[in-house]
């Protein structure tokens, strides 16, 4: 009987979806047995500095991508958020299951709500992506960096100087704490989701055939098309983490509805585009290109420029 070998982060979060998806393919009765391996990456190791200053691609699966081509694991489970637009040679997305929600969701002292909040407020994120949307529909609230994992964000709400704080609903979910903790969902239409939130993927050997016919078992199609054109988007913004960039998409039938948003980090400038196609990548190109029209190119390189002036 093959032993899967599966790698996963160590934090709450990470074993959590690790173990909703070995619990998938338990489910599918076949003749296999399943071994989780912890992996430590380089994004658990930093914590004391906001991850768009460390910069780089892939903080959180490199090591684990290691451990595949070095055969000492044969696929993982990631959030599907923190991969980068392009695997390495050999690796693949073996399948993408269910999304769950895809919102942010705003956590705040006294269940005050985004508008209720009085100005001056401190909320903590460290997504460049979610303080620009917020500082855009309230510029008067303060972004405080805030880092580590949603439980130990979720405690320093209550010991630390925030007033607010934003995490995804999908991972609260996963953990089961929605119910709990969320004060209120932000809409796609307040703040677009980061490309992929919500949504696992599962890396594995492009040529272990005999686990991507099992992995394809649990995969969701709308799931796929979906992050897929969100994802051939990224591709094209070639945003890196220095920049405002988020991503989503729905189905419509069989038609893709994609929208892409970069901003200004200060929120000051929102470039927002909605296309519909059918072919995911075609797609995906088509909403980056109008952005780069936009402007929004020129916002990339410039913020580029400033971190890196070489
Ligand atoms: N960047 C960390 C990260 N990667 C995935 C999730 C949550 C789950 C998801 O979006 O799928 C989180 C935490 C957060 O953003 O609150």
């Amino acid at each position: 009987m093959r032993k899967i070998k599966i790698g996963s982060r160590k934090s709450k979060l990470a074993l959590t979806q690790t173990n909703w998806f070995i619990q998938q393919l338990k489910d599918l009765g076949l003749p296999y047995e399943f071994e989780v391996k912890e992996i430590v990456t380089k994004g658990d190791k930093i914590l004391d500095v906001t991850l768009s200053k460390v910069g780089g691609k892939g903080l959180f699966v490199k090591e684990i991508e290691q451990a595949m081509f070095d055969g000492e694991i044969d696929m993982a489970v990631h959030s599907m958020k923190d991969m980068p637009a392009e695997l390495p040679e050999g690796l693949v997305i073996g399948c993408t299951p269910n999304r769950e929600d895809v919102r942010d969701a705003l956590i705040t002292k006294g269940h005050r709500k985004l508008s209720e909040l009085p100005a001056g407020s401190v909320i903590g994120t460290s997504s460049l992506r979610r303080s620009a949307q917020i500082l855009s529909l309230r510029p008067d609230l303060e972004i405080k960096w805030i880092r580590g994992n949603i439980d130990t964000r979720l405690a320093k709400l209550d010991t630390e100087e925030y007033d607010a704080i934003v995490l995804a609903a999908a991972g609260l979910a996963r953990m089961g704490w929605t119910r709990e903790v969320v004060t209120e969902y932000l809409e796609p239409e307040q703040c677009l989701p980061a490309v992929g939130q919500g949504a696992l993927a599962i890396e594995c050997r492009a040529d272990d055939t005999e686990l991507l016919q099992i992995l394809a078992k649990i995969n969701e199609p709308a799931t796929e098309k979906t992050v897929k054109a969100e994802r051939a988007f990224l591709k094209d913004m070639e945003g890196g983490c220095q920049v405002p960039i988020a991503g989503y998409a729905v189905l419509h039938e069989n038609e893709i509805e994609l929208t892409g948003l970069v901003a200004e980090p200060d929120g000051t400038a929102v470039y927002r585009h909605t296309m519909r196609g059918t072919d995911p990548e075609a797609l995906g190109k088509s909403v980056a290109r109008e952005l780069t029209e936009q402007g929004a190119k020129e916002l990339i390189s410039r913020i580029s420029r400033e971190l890196d002036p070489s």
